[in-house]
């Protein structure tokens, strides 16, 4: 009751409609709608008191700028330098997130079986200790098991698969006896890594030539559409790449045109395999599938020949990557790969073994407690960074934007990714932001290239505070510095929930995901909280403060 007293001392004026919100709320759902309360303390909630380490500097034009705290991690992304954004001169002061509860396994990268040359490029980028999922992955791939890896958002995928196929092929690869007679060969294809948007794939091979470095970066190429298809295979005739990462339609296209030699390919990845099973892309990932590595004429039971875990393999090894494994992957997995092993962050079991709902929920004791769901409506309960917290916000559809702006303020949030629908509203949506002061860009599918590739260099840049985007965005992106996701639109289920959510967060950080929507539209949140067995908190934003409205129980 106290707890109730406090909102209304804070917020007198809200109390009447706060009350007719929370018995709305009860009429839509059946559970158990407990007592509002706000922050014992009084202390606004912004992510700066949910942990977020951050230090109120003044700059020379005497604007109030963040000083970043130095990330005991180095990313990818710049280390806090100074920014500065031609057009507006302002200077911006990069924060880095602290990592809070990072996945970081015991073990060292040295103790998984990678090759000196890497481990080397490995602690040159400042990757010390791998997380939990590669520590499970790398030694797993190494031994020629087809993988689904799966483990939630920002956990570290794309080293867990790169890493062992670094190990084995391109210039970094183990000097071992078996391949040591083709050094100074000109080596075919022999690995081909397909991701679902140019972005995704664009950032895949940032990472590869990480490890690679300036001197043998052309040992990968990419493939992805939207760029000059001829210059690409160009390249790939001249650099005569080991590794090509590419979006499905080009891959095909270009190896339908006979410009690309993948029938010795060793290794095929299929990241965010959900994604690639979507209807879009079936043509292409048919081909991608049937023309990437040889394949045995034993089919599936050729893997059971191999007689020790080391034995060379004659087929390629197929491995599938997503934070979110419905069934439909389990099914494609078991046909597509060779008796795969499901790889999660604690644990690997044979896929075989796999229930729909089992490797998504059963980590979970909401998401376990609720009825079993279908194949369609399966809980990704792991995909979610256990970090974050998570919001809904009661809007009208007109206002928006401007909730938007409160909640940026509230939180004080320095990089947003906000996700929409709709291009035209989400083009209206930057316009309102900019018209109100806040640097913000759009990124979608209806954008050239190079609009695509600006909006998104300026975003991890800091430049620009908030980026609207679409689903283009949810798979994949990787912005360390990104504390706020807010759903201006609700996504279509909990599945794209997740991978919304997934952009902040990222390797242990803290963030924070808030929904906006209509009142008629809380049922869908409730259910989607339901589905991802975490608790979705009501919310307002009043007088620069963040208010917590109700707590809600499971029933
Ligand atoms: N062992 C490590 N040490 C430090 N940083 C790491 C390590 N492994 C990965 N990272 C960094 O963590 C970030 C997140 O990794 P990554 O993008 O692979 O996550 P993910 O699990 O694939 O996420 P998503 O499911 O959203 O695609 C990246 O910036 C990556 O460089």
């Amino acid at each position: 009751m106290s707890a109730l007293v406090s909102t209304r001392v804070l917020l007198p004026s809200l109390f009447f409609q706060r009350t007719t919100f929370l018995s709305r709320i009860s009429f839509f759902n059946t559970s158990t709608v407990l007592l509002s309360h706000v922050d014992s303390k009084n202390v606004p909630l912004t992510l700066t008191s949910l942990g977020f380490k951050s230090e109120l500097v003044e700059t020379n034009n005497k604007r109030q700028k963040y000083k970043q705290d130095v990330s005991p991690i180095k990313t990818s992304i710049g280390e806090g330098k100074p920014l500065r954004s031609s057009k507006s001169k302002v200077v911006l002061t990069k924060r880095t997130l602290e990592l809070e509860t990072p996945p970081f396994a015991s073990h060292s990268f040295s103790e998984l079986g990678l090759p000196p040359l890497l481990l080397q490029r490995l602690e040159r980028e400042g990757f010390n200790v791998p997380t939990d999922v590669q520590s499970a992955a790398i030694p797993t791939i190494l031994k020629n098991h087809d993988v689904v890896i799966q483990s939630y958002t920002g956990s570290g995928k794309t080293l867990a698969y790169l890493l062992p196929i670094l190990s084995i092929v391109g210039p970094l690869r183990k000097n071992s006896p078996e391949n040591s007679d083709e050094l100074g060969k000109k080596m075919e294809i022999e690995a081909v890594i397909v991701a679902p948007s140019r972005e995704l794939g664009m950032q895949i091979v940032r990472e590869v030539e990480k490890l690679l470095g300036p001197a043998e970066k052309r040992a990968v190429q990419q493939l992805v559409g939207g760029a000059n298809r001829s210059r690409q295979e160009e390249a790939l005739k001249k650099n005569k790449p080991s590794i090509v990462v590419g979006t499905p339609g080009r891959i095909a296209e270009i190896s339908a045109a006979g410009k690309l030699h993948t029938h010795n390919c060793r290794f095929l990845v299929l990241d965010e395999v959900d994604e690639l099973l979507s209807f879009n892309f079936r043509e292409d990932m048919h081909r991608i599938l049937e023309h990437v590595g040889r394949r045995s004429s034993l089919g599936q039971n050729a893997g059971r020949a191999l007689k020790g875990p080391l034995e060379k393999r004659v087929e390629r090894q197929t491995i599938m990557v997503s934070a979110t494994v419905p069934f439909s992957v389990i099914r494609a997995a078991r046909s597509w790969g060779n008796n795969p092993l499901l790889v999660q962050s604690q644990k690997i079991i044979p896929l075989e073994a796999a229930t729909p709902s089992g490797p998504l929920n059963i980590s979970n004791p909401i998401a376990r407690s609720s009825e079993s769901p279908s194949s369609q409506d399966e809980a990704p309960a792991v995909s979610l960074p256990p970090s974050l917290k998570h919001y809904y916000c009661i809007s009208k559809l007109q206002h928006k934007v401007d909730t938007l702006r409160r909640c940026i303020h509230a939180l004080d949030a320095n990089s947003v990714i906000a996700f929409m629908n709709n291009t035209k509203q989400l083009k209206d949506a930057v316009f309102k932001l900019e018209a109100r002061g806040i640097k913000a860009l759009e990124l979608h599918g209806d954008l050239g290239k190079l609009a695509r590739s600006t909006a998104l260099k300026k975003f991890k840049s800091g430049e620009v505070r908030v980026l609207v985007t679409n689903e283009l965005s949810a798979r994949g992106l990787d912005v360390a510095e990104c504390d706020l996701v807010v759903n201006l639109d609700l996504p279509t289920d909990s599945v794209h929930y997740a991978h919304r959510a997934g952009r902040t967060g990222r390797l242990g950080r803290k963030g924070m995901v808030v929904s906006l929507c209509e009142e008629s539209e809380v049922f869908v949140v409730k259910k989607m909280q339901k589905q991802l067995g975490v608790v979705i908190t009501g919310c307002d934003f009043v007088e620069g403060k963040l208010s917590v409205i109700g707590e809600e129980r499971y029933t």
